[in-house]
C-alpha cells in the first residue's frame, strides 16, 4: 500500500495529489494547507518514493496508476478530483484515461504525455544504480527552480532527493522512458487544466500544449517558474486549483 497523509473535512469532495519524480507528498506542503479548508486532501508517495513500497523494477506508468486506484480502494473512495505534477501528472494521465469513473476533474501540472529521448532515462537509472542519488542532484535540482528561488529551499529539495532510494528512482526513470500517453489523451472526459512553468527546462509549455491539444483542456503558463511550479509559485498555484476543483 502508498504512503499518504489525508488532511481536511472527512466528508468533503478529496483531492489526490501525485508528486514529482525524486520528491515525496512533502512537495506540496505549499498546497496542503489551503486546499484542506475545503477538501479532504490526500497527498501519496509514488513506488520507490519516500515512505512508499519499493518493489523491484523496472516499473510502468500502469504500474503507479493502478498502485492510486489500490489506495483509492483502501480508503472507500469511488471518485476524486486528482492534481498530478511532472511523473504525477502522468499518473493523473493514465488514470483518467484508463479508470475515468474514479477521476473527477483532473490537474497536470508541468508534465509531459511522452519525454524521449528514452536512453537519457536509462542513463540517469544506470548513474543513480552505481553511484547513487548524489551524482544526479545538482543537474537535477537545477531544473526544479528558477536561479532568483532561495539557495536554502533549493538545497533542502536536494537533501530530500538524495533520500530517495536509487532503486525506486531508477524504476521510475524507466517507466518514463517507456511511457507514451499521447495515444490515449482522447480518452480523458474528465475537465482538466494543464499548468506549465515558463522557465521550465525538464517540461517544457510546448509540452503541455500537447497534452491540451490531445485533451481538451484549459491550459494556464505561470511566469517566473521552473519545473516545480507549486513550490515556485504557491500561491498561483494553489489558487489556480482552488478554482478548478470547486
Ligand atoms: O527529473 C527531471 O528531470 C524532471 C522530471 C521528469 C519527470 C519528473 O517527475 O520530473
Amino acid at each position: 500500500m502508498l504512503a499518504y497523509e489525508a488532511v481536511g473535512p472527512a466528508s468533503a469532495p478529496v483531492v489526490v495529489l501525485g508528486s514529482s519524480l525524486g520528491t515525496t507528498r512533502a512537495m506540496w506542503a505549499p498546497q496542503v494547507a489551503s486546499l484542506s479548508a475545503d477538501f479532504r486532501v490526500v497527498a501519496y508517495d509514488h513506488r520507490g518514493h519516500g515512505a512508499s513500497p519499493v518493489p523491484p523494477g523496472p516499473y510502468a506508468i500502469e504500474d503507479l496508476g493502478r498502485d492510486v486506484l489500490g489506495l483509492l480502494d483502501h480508503l472507500g473512495l469511488d471518485r476524486v478530483h486528482y492534481a498530478g505534477l511532472s511523473l504525477g501528472g502522468m499518473v493523473g494521465m493514465w488514470l483518467a484515461a484508463h479508470a475515468p469513473d474514479r477521476i473527477d476533474r483532473l490537474a497536470l501540472l508541468c508534465t509531459s504525455a511522452h519525454l524521449p529521448p528514452a536512453s537519457g532515462w536509462h542513463d540517469r537509472a544506470a548513474t543513480v544504480r552505481s553511484a547513487g542519488m548524489a551524482a544526479i542532484a545538482d543537474a537535477v535540482v537545477a531544473r526544479w527552480f528558477t536561479p532568483v528561488f532561495p539557495a536554502d529551499d533549493a538545497a533542502a529539495f536536494s537533501k530530500a532527493l538524495v533520500a530517495i532510494d536509487p532503486d525506486g528512482y531508477a524504476s521510475c526513470c524507466e517507466a518514463i522512458a517507456a511511457m507514451d500517453l499521447r495515444p490515449v489523451l482522447g480518452w480523458i472526459t474528465a475537465p482538466t487544466l494543464v499548468i506549465a512553468g515558463d522557465a521550465d527546462p525538464a517540461t517544457p509549455p510546448a509540452h503541455a500544449q500537447t497534452i491540451v491539444d490531445g485533451v481538451g483542456a484549459a491550459m494556464v503558463v505561470i511566469p517566473g517558474a521552473a519545473h516545480l511550479a507549486n513550490v515556485e509559485r504557491p500561491d498561483h498555484v494553489t489558487g489556480l486549483l482552488q478554482d478548478h476543483f470547486a
